[in-house]
């Protein structure tokens, strides 16, 4: 099963990307998604090679934001694909079947649409407001959660959710509740200063026993 914790890469510059990368993965954080907006191909392909290389050397997992082709052409473990993005079963006939490939929902609808067409997790949210994505989605909080995981249960699907957006520390045990299996950040771990400590409250939450 994927690890519970999924750390989505911030950096203006290749260097700051693989910086913060680096930080995150010796705080102990087991599985990175590279997300480099607005740069050439030739830019995010050299951040992604240095990125595979230090996931390999940490034994961390590593997924690609937004581009298939580039994850395809690396070798990277995965990539992580928006309703805006190429299409799951598109994506799925480049990449095979042994890599993961995430999507983005904010709906059951698209839940149902993207597990339809075999995505291996969910990528659910925003939960809340965050400056880390620009043009977010209707914003779910707490409540969204509950009723998009009950319509899950209901229909049988099983497919791991990750909540995601503007999650902090205090956030976690009531995500958990709902029955997400994890959660992907950006900004609590990019920002924090004692990021070793951070990761490892995180993963306390995040396995702690859940009582409904
Ligand atoms: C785990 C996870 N969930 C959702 C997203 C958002 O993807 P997308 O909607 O394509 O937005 P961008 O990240 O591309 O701006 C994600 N990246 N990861
Ligand atoms: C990529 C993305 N998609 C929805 S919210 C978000 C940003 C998550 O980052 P943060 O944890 O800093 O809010
Ligand atoms: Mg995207």
């Amino acid at each position: 099963m994927f690890n519970k914790l999924q750390y989505i890469s911030q950096g203006e510059t290749a260097e700051k990307q693989l910086y913060n990368i680096h930080q995150a993965l010796d705080a102990g954080c087991k599985w990175i998604q590279m997300r480099f907006k607005n740069q050439t191909f030739e830019n995010r392909i050299i951040l992604a090679e240095a990125v595979k290389n230090l996931c390999e050397e940490y034994l961390a997992t590593f997924i690609v934001n937004d581009d298939v082709l580039l994850a395809h052409k690396i070798g990277a473990d995965g990539v992580h694909l928006g309703l805006t993005d190429m299409n799951i079963l598109a994506a799925r006939a480049i990449l095979g079947d042994t890599k993961i490939i995430g999507a983005t929902a904010n709906t059951f609808e698209d839940l149902l649409l993207q597990t339809k067409n075999g995505c291996d997790y969910i990528g659910l949210g925003p939960f809340q407001f965050t400056e880390t994505k620009e043009k977010l989605s209707p914003i779910l909080g707490a409540e969204g959660y509950v009723s998009i995981l009950n319509k899950m249960k209901s229909e049988n699907i099983t497919t791991p959710v990750y909540a995601i957006g503007g999650i902090t520390l205090e956030n976690i045990e009531s995500l958990m509740k709902t029955g997400v299996h994890g959660i992907a950040v950006s900004g609590m771990i990019t920002k924090s200063l004692q990021k070793e400590k951070l990761v490892q409250q995180l993963n306390d939450k995040l396995h702690a026993d859940v009582i409904i």
